[in-house]
């Protein structure tokens, strides 16, 4: 059970370098970021170093002109440079865009072109092709590098105000053109005053990180480690696909806290669960994105006793939002933890579709959030903004917004808060509304299937077909596609039964490391995974 309490009232106009670097002002010489150098070595960044390269980086940002209003492109993993970098714009009221080195050039060139950068700072040779505008230079772990100044620009702006932009990230968009969410210092650091509330971490704590810099996972793990006096330990992208060497990366690092969205535990629960086992310095495990299927769940569980495994719900437009521990153990007929309910300052609405608040144990409903925490709005679209940017639906009059979701929630009996997935996740199948997840659940309810994925095929006639794939536990015997789908067939009406199901050693994932459902479908369309 976590333990709340009433969040801190923090000093007016705070931002995320104030609340990321209070730590350089108590514990100087305590680590704060523990990273892999070039050569494999570990190389350790005290609060009191992180605090003198900020105080660098911004003199070296102010004598290029950068001031309140301007952006910064940011191309790179998450590392000690990185996050002075980022703190640097922020005391100059400047705000970055996180891209990975991982970004296809012509998602980069989108952002880029939309959000014109004064400066395009990258970790590696920067892209000949963004090398023409602006200014550009690089991050060295010995501070930045310019190559062009930026332009000079007519100034409207010198106060720095906790309104302003922090970071803009960049999610998919449904209507393919990528969104740019705006966070506000003020409404980052209302998170991260919310989610210190939890008692996830303390000052002893190494918190490794395992999302892509791009992806807000990432700054939630800086916030949870610097907020807390604790250290961040970023881990390799390349690694997490190694168990052994992922399992190394943890126990070298004197790991205590692993961050990360679920599939990053699939390989090692495969392949490494003793070397997982031994990892006793492991006392907690934070993951979101998307539901952790409940057969690794269990196995995670199994391998950490001594773990505090929380389920962290939300979406990029408010960072996150609630925090819920995993039950301990987990009973045998729950198919999925709950999300429990937002940190304190904010507050997670069901509504029905009249509009009007459900409750009740059973009570289905869109969610809503009533939060601090919540994005200025999409970058250059104020339709979208709209759209997610409701009045507060119990009091439309006070014009108070709330964040409309998009996620269908549902109340159990025990009056905990459950996912129910996207209300335009549901898929039409012979006139049939289908939530992939419920098949997806039923098939991890199989003896010896540890991950499952339903993807619909559209067919020539415009039907669609329902298919799966499915990842074995180790231990599993032969599967047989026929007595899985009867299994299905015992539960589910027969539009929800797989009229294909393959075994496959790994389900393809985003960049953020979440399923990738279209990969899923190209795979499936060209008759299953080979
Ligand atoms: N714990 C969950 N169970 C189940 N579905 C979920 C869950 N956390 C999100 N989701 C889903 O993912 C959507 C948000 O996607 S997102 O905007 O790309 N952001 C994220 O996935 C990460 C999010 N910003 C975040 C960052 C750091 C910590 C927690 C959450 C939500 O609307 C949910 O549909």
């Amino acid at each position: 059970m976590t333990t709340t309490v009433p969040p801190p009232v923090h000093a007016p106009g705070e931002t995320m370098p104030d609340f990321l670097l209070a730590a350089a002002g108590t514990t100087p010489a305590r680590p704060a970021v523990i990273e892999f150098a070039g050569n494999g070595e570990l190389r350790t960044t005290s609060y009191g170093e992180l605090a003198a390269r900020v105080r660098d980086t911004t003199a070296a940002l102010a004598d290029a002109g950068l001031g309140p209003g301007d952006r910064v492109l940011l191309e790179t993993d998450t590392s000690a440079a990185a996050i002075g970098t980022f703190l640097a714009c922020g005391r100059l009221g400047v705000a970055f865009v996180p891209v990975s080195p991982q970004t296809p050039d012509v998602r980069l060139a989108t952002i880029a072109a939309s959000t014109e950068p004064a400066l395009y700072l990258s970790a590696g040779e920067p892209r000949q092709f963004l090398a023409g505008a602006g200014g550009v230079g690089t991050l060295a772990p010995e501070g930045l590098r310019l190559r062009r100044r930026p332009a000079r620009r007519v100034r409207h702006r010198r106060e720095v105000v906790a309104a302003d932009t922090a970071y803009m990230i960049f999610t998919s968009g449904t209507t393919g053109r990528p969104k740019g969410v705006v966070m506000s210092h003020r409404a980052v650091v209302a998170f991260y005053h919310g989610m210190l509330t939890q008692g996830l971490v303390g000052p002893a704590d190494r918190v490794a990180s395992t999302s892509p810099f791009q992806f807000d996972f990432s700054l939630l793990d800086i916030g949870l480690a610097l907020g807390s006096g604790a250290s961040v330990v970023p881990v390799p992208r390349d690694l997490l696909r190694w168990p052994s060497r992922f399992l190394t990366v943890l126990r070298e690092t004197g790991t205590t806290q692993v961050n990360g969205v679920p599939s990053i535990w699939r390989q090692v629960l495969r392949h490494s669960w003793n070397g997982l086992a031994a990892l006793h310095g492991l006392r907690g495990v934070l993951f979101c994105g998307e539901r952790f299927p409940m057969p690794e769940l269990r196995r995670l569980q199994a391998a950490l006793p001594q773990a505090r495994i929380v389920n962290c719900y939300g979406a990029t437009e408010s960072m996150a939002c609630a925090f819920a521990d995993v039950p301990r153990p987990l009973p045998d007929d729950l198919d999925q933890p709950p999300i429990g309910r937002a940190h304190p300052g904010a507050e997670l609405l069901l509504i029905g579709p009249d509009g009007a608040p459900v409750t009740g144990p059973g009570a289905n409903g869109e969610m809503y959030l009533r939060s601090p925490a919540l994005f200025t709005g999409y970058w250059d679209d104020p339709e979208a903004t709209r759209s997610a940017l409701v009045p507060d639906p119990t009091d439309p009059r006070s014009n108070q917004v709330v964040l409309r979701t998009g996620d269908l929630g549902c109340l159990g009996p025990d009056g905990e808060l459950y996912f129910s997935g996207r209300a335009d996740g549901q898929v039409q199948i012979r006139g049939n509304r289908v939530e992939l997840a419920e098949v997806e659940r039923r098939l991890l309810d199989l003896p010896g299937v540890a991950a499952a994925a339903a993807v619909v095929i559209p067919q020539a006639d415009g039907d669609v077909e329902l298919a799966a794939m499915i990842v074995q536990a180790p231990d599993a015997g032969p599967f047989d596609p026929t007595e899985a789908a009867a299994f299905c067939r015992t539960a589910l009406p027969a539009y929800m039964v797989p009229g294909r199901i393959w075994v496959v050693d790994g389900l393809p994932v985003t960049e953020n490391g979440k399923l990738d459902r279209v990969a899923l479908s190209a795979w499936a369309t060209e008759a299953g995974p080979t």
